[in-house]
């Protein structure tokens, strides 16, 4: 059970039709509104404090949890402005579940994320919280949600955060998730926010470390982000060009698919050789040591780390972030809470959460062959 609005369309403000004319028709011709028109038309609809859509709910929180992804910031501000449109109360909890358990609760104004679009990280700070996954810590949570007067909370984040948001579900806290990570390895979703901006942050690294490698004639390993997933590792090394990608899903074998590769390379003429590897795989300076031992190639190792986590959000991250923030308001709007908003089709859903928590999703085994055959 999903539901469907165009990611390209959002129902909320985008004004119905598009004028395909020229300059000097008018607009009453073409039955379009003037521009001044719909601007008068959206202030009219624009709802004065407390007069809200959903009568149910007068308060939204919103807040980041887990790993920081690029995007965030822009998803905040466009949850806190669609919000403040229909004229709910936003308030931001600092620092994840983390900050819920303490009471780190402040009100977001439309000045408080202006300017923030276009920065990384989230300027509500982020946290891992081991005290909130337990029962008391749930309930605690919830408790702490409805002193501040939080009826739903919206919770940006990646797949552990949104277990934590289940859970507050099922403590009788409505929630609404909406995914960010870098790893995209939310089950429910094909995309996640942060996710095109780190890997084009990795390519670029990589395209650098080629360079180098190639007038040095050696073989670079190179991690990339991904304990337990390989979406990142896999694209950006297939669009790196990288001769080896590892990935935490698929056992190695260090014979058949790293040195026996690397020297197939070298045989047909290769002088260099890049080596990308997920986090979770391995150790990445002993893969490189191994290599160096058996092939006599002399290999070096770069941790891309936590670069690949900052920097100013893409556009394919700034636009998912708008329209994920808007229909995670628009669900609450019309009343449906305990969702999960996804990109499902290239089309912006939202999905029950339990149903999404229970969907599975891995790496397409045809994709893995794909870069192996375009390798060398
Ligand atoms: N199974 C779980 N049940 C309840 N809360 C969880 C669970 N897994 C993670 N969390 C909470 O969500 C936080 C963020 O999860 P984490 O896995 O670190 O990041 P992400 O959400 O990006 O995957 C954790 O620190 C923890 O407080
Ligand atoms: O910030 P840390 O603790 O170094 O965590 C690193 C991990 O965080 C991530 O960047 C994001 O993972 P989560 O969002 O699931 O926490 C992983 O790719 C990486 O393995
Ligand atoms: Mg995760």
């Amino acid at each position: 059970m999903n539901n469907t609005s165009n990611l390209s369309t959002p129902a909320a403000v985008t004004p119905a039709t598009t004028n395909t004319k020229t300059n000097n028709d008018s607009a009453e011709e073409l039955k379009v509104p003037p521009l001044s028109g719909w601007l008068t038309d959206l202030h009219r609809h624009h709802h004065k404090d407390g007069d809200t859509p959903n009568k149910q709910v007068r308060t939204i929180g919103v807040l980041t949890s887990g790993g920081d992804a690029p995007g965030m910031n822009a998803c905040i501000r466009a949850v806190v402005r669609a919000g403040r449109y229909y004229g709910y109360r936003m308030v931001g909890v600092n620092r994840g579940y983390h900050g819920l358990l303490r009471g780190e609760i402040n009100e977001l104004t439309a000045g408080k994320v202006s300017g923030i679009l276009s920065r990384g990280g989230t300027f509500m700070m982020t946290a891992r919280s081991k005290t909130f996954p337990t029962e008391e810590g749930i309930k605690s949570a919830a408790r702490m949600a409805k002193v501040f007067g939080i009826d739903v909370l919206v919770v940006i984040g990646g797949d552990g955060s949104f277990k934590g948001a289940q859970k507050l579900a099922h403590v009788g806290l409505p929630v609404i998730g909406i995914p960010g990570t870098i790893d995209n390895d939310v089950a429910s979703t094909e995309y996640t926010i942060g996710y095109d901006t780190a890997m084009n942050t990795a390519m670029e690294c990589i395209d650098k470390i080629r360079d180098t490698a190639s007038s040095h004639e050696r073989c670079s390993v190179i991690e990339v982000m991904g304990r337990e997933a390989g979406y990142l590792a896999l694209n950006v090394g297939m669009s790196s060009g990288a001769e080896v990608i590892l990935l935490p899903e698929i056992e190695t074998d260090f014979d058949r698919d790293v040195i026996k590769v690397i020297l197939e390379c070298r045989n047909m003429g290769k002088n260099h050789y890049v080596v990308v590897v997920a986090e979770g795989v391995g150790n990445s300076v002993q893969i490189a040591k191994r290599i160096e031992e058996i092939t006599g190639i002399e290999s070096r190792a770069t941790i891309l780390g936590h670069l690949q986590r900052g920097g100013s959000p893409s556009i394919r991250d700034r636009q998912t972030a708008c329209f994920m923030g808007m229909k995670a308001v628009e669900c609450v709007n019309e009343g449906r809470l305990n969702r999960i908003i996804a990109e499902r089709g290239g089309k912006c859903v939202d999905l029950d959460i339990d149903e999404a928590l229970n969907m599975k999703k891995s790496i397409a085994r045809d994709e893995i062959l794909g870069a192996k055959i375009i390798a060398f």
